[in-house]
C-alpha cells in the first residue's frame, strides 16, 4: 500500500471528513430554513437559492467519489443525444443494484450541470436522514410510502408542482422499488411468472405504477426518458466505506435517450412498455457480463473542479476553528470539557455510521422480500 493510500485509510481523516460534511450540512439546512419566507415573496428565487445550497451538500459526496477515491465514470451513449444532456428535463430510469448507485447518479448530474436540481422518487424513510433528507425537503424531492393507495395522489401532486421549475432537472426513478438481493429477485420472478412475463436475470421485476404516474404528470415538461444501466468493472460491489477509504472503482453507465412522446399514454400499455424496457436492460447487462462493456460508443464527460473547490472551501472554513478549539481544550486541561468533547465526537461518528448504514444493502428494507399471494387471473 502506497503512502497516499495509507493516509486515505486513516480513521482520524474520516472523522474530520465526516465532521466537515455534517457541520456544513447542518449550516446549509439552517440556511435553507431561512429561505422559507422567501418562498412567499418569490418562489422561483427561493428555488434557485435552494438549488445552490443543495449543490453545496451533494457535491461534497461527489468530490468524495471523483477526487478522494478517484473513481472513474465512463458513459456509453449515442453522440447525437449527448449534446441534449443537461439541456432538457428528463426522467432517468436506473437499475438499483449497488450501494453507491445514488452517488454515481449524482456524479453524472454534476458533470452535466444538473446536480442541484436533481430529483428522485424516494422512499419516505429517507426524508428523516439528517442533512440529506432535510435538504431534499427544500429541493422538492418526491417521497413515496411504496403503498400505491397512499402514493397515487401525493406523487402526482408533487410532480405537478415541478411544471414551473426554474432550472433543468433529471428525475430519477428506480422502478424496481428496492435494491437487488437474491431473495427479492427470486420472489419478484415468481410474480413475473404468475403474470406471464419473461424472467429477468439482473433486475427485479419493475413496479410500473410509479413510472406511469411520472410519465403522465411530466408530459409537456420532461422531453425524454434516459434509460440508464449501471455496472462496475471487475464484478466490484462498491460501498460508501470503500470510497471513504480511498478505494478506486470504475463505473460504466449506458444511457439511451427515448423521447417521452413515444411512450404509450394508457396505464396498461405504459406498463407493458416498461416491462419490455427492463428485458432490454437485462440484455445490456448480459452483454456487459460477456464482454466487460456496454454496446455503443463512449462519450464520457470529464470531471469538473467545482465539487473539489466547494469541498476545500468548507474544509478551510470548518477545520480551522476546530483546530483552534482543540488547542484551547488541550491547554485548558479541564477533564469535564475534554470528556464532553470526546463524547460529542463519539456521537457524531455513531450518527455518521448510521447514515452510511442507510446505503448498505444488508441493512435494507424488507420491501419486496415477502412472499406474495399470487393471483393468476
Ligand atoms: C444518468 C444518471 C443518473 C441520474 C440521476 C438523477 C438524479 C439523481 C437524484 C437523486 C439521487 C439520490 C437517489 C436516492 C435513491 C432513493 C431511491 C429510493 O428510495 S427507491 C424506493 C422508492 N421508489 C420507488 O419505489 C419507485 C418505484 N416504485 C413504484 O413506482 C411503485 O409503483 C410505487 C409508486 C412506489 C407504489 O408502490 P407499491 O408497492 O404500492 O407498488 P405497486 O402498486 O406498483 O406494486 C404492486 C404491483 O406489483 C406486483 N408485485 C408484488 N410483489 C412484487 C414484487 N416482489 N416484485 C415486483 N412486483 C411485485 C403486484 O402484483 C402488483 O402488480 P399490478 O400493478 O399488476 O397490480
Ligand atoms: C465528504 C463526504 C463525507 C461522507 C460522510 C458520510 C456521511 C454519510 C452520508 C450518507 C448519505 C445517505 C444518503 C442516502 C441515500 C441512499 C439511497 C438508497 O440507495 O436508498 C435505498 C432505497 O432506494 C431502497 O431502499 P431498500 O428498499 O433497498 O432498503
Amino acid at each position: 500500500m502506497g503512502l497516499v493510500q495509507m493516509l486515505k485509510s486513516q480513521f482520524v481523516l474520516h472523522l474530520l471528513m465526516v465532521y466537515v460534511f455534517m457541520a456544513s450540512g447542518v449550516i446549509v439546512n439552517l440556511l435553507q430554513l431561512c429561505t422559507l419566507p422567501l418562498w412567499l415573496v418569490s418562489k422561483q428565487l427561493a428555488r434557485k437559492v435552494n438549488i445552490r445550497l443543495g449543490y453545496s451538500i451533494m457535491s461534497q459526496m461527489v468530490a468524495l467519489l471523483e477526487w478522494w477515491s478517484a473513481t472513474e465514470c465512463t458513459l456509453y451513449t449515442d453522440p447525437k443525444s449527448y449534446p441534449l444532456y443537461g439541456k432538457e428535463n428528463a426522467i432517468v430510469v436506473l437499475n438499483h443494484n449497488f450501494e453507491i448507485d445514488f452517488l454515481c447518479g449524482w456524479t453524472f448530474c454534476e458533470r452535466f450541470g444538473v446536480l442541484g436540481s436533481s430529483k428522485v422518487l424516494a422512499k419516505k424513510e429517507l426524508a428523516y436522514v439528517p442533512v440529506i433528507g432535510w435538504m431534499w425537503y427544500f429541493l422538492e424531492i418526491v417521497f413515496c410510502k411504496r403503498r400505491w393507495e397512499d402514493d397515487r395522489k401525493t406523487v402526482a401532486e408533487s410532480l405537478q408542482n415541478l411544471h414551473d421549475y426554474p432550472e433543468n432537472f433529471w428525475f430519477l426513478l428506480h422502478c424496481e422499488g428496492t435494491r437487488f438481493t437474491p431473495k427479492k429477485h427470486e420472489i419478484s420472478m415468481q410474480v413475473a411468472e404468475s403474470k406471464g412475463l419473461p424472467k429477468l436475470k439482473y433486475h427485479l421485476l419493475p413496479r410500473t405504477k410509479g413510472f406511469w404516474v411520472t410519465v403522465q404528470n411530466l408530459r409537456g415538461n420532461a422531453a425524454a426518458v434516459y434509460d440508464s444501466t449501471l455496472n462496475f468493472r471487475n464484478n466490484e460491489a462498491p460501498t460508501l466505506l470503500g470510497l471513504l477509504n480511498g478505494k478506486k472503482y470504475h463505473a460504466d453507465l449506458y444511457v439511451r435517450r427515448i423521447p417521452l412522446d413515444t411512450i404509450p399514454e394508457g396505464e396498461a400499455d405504459c406498463a407493458a412498455w416498461l416491462h419490455k424496457l427492463y428485458q432490454e436492460k437485462d440484455s445490456f447487462q448480459e452483454h456487459y457480463a460477456q464482454t466487460g462493456r456496454f454496446p455503443g460508443p463512449i462519450k464520457s464527460p470529464p470531471r469538473r473542479p467545482w465539487s473539489l473547490i466547494n469541498w476545500l472551501c468548507w474544509s478551510c472554513l470548518l477545520l480551522f476553528p476546530l483546530f483552534l478549539l482543540f488547542a484551547r481544550l488541550v491547554s485548558s486541561g479541564s477533564t469535564v470539557t475534554i470528556a464532553t468533547t470526546v463524547a460529542f465526537c463519539i456521537a457524531v461518528s455513531v450518527g455518521a455510521r448510521w447514515m452510511i448504514g442507510q446505503t448498505e444493502i444488508d441493512r435494507g428494507s424488507s420491501y419486496g422480500n415477502k412472499e406474495v399471494s399470487i393471483n393468476n387471473n
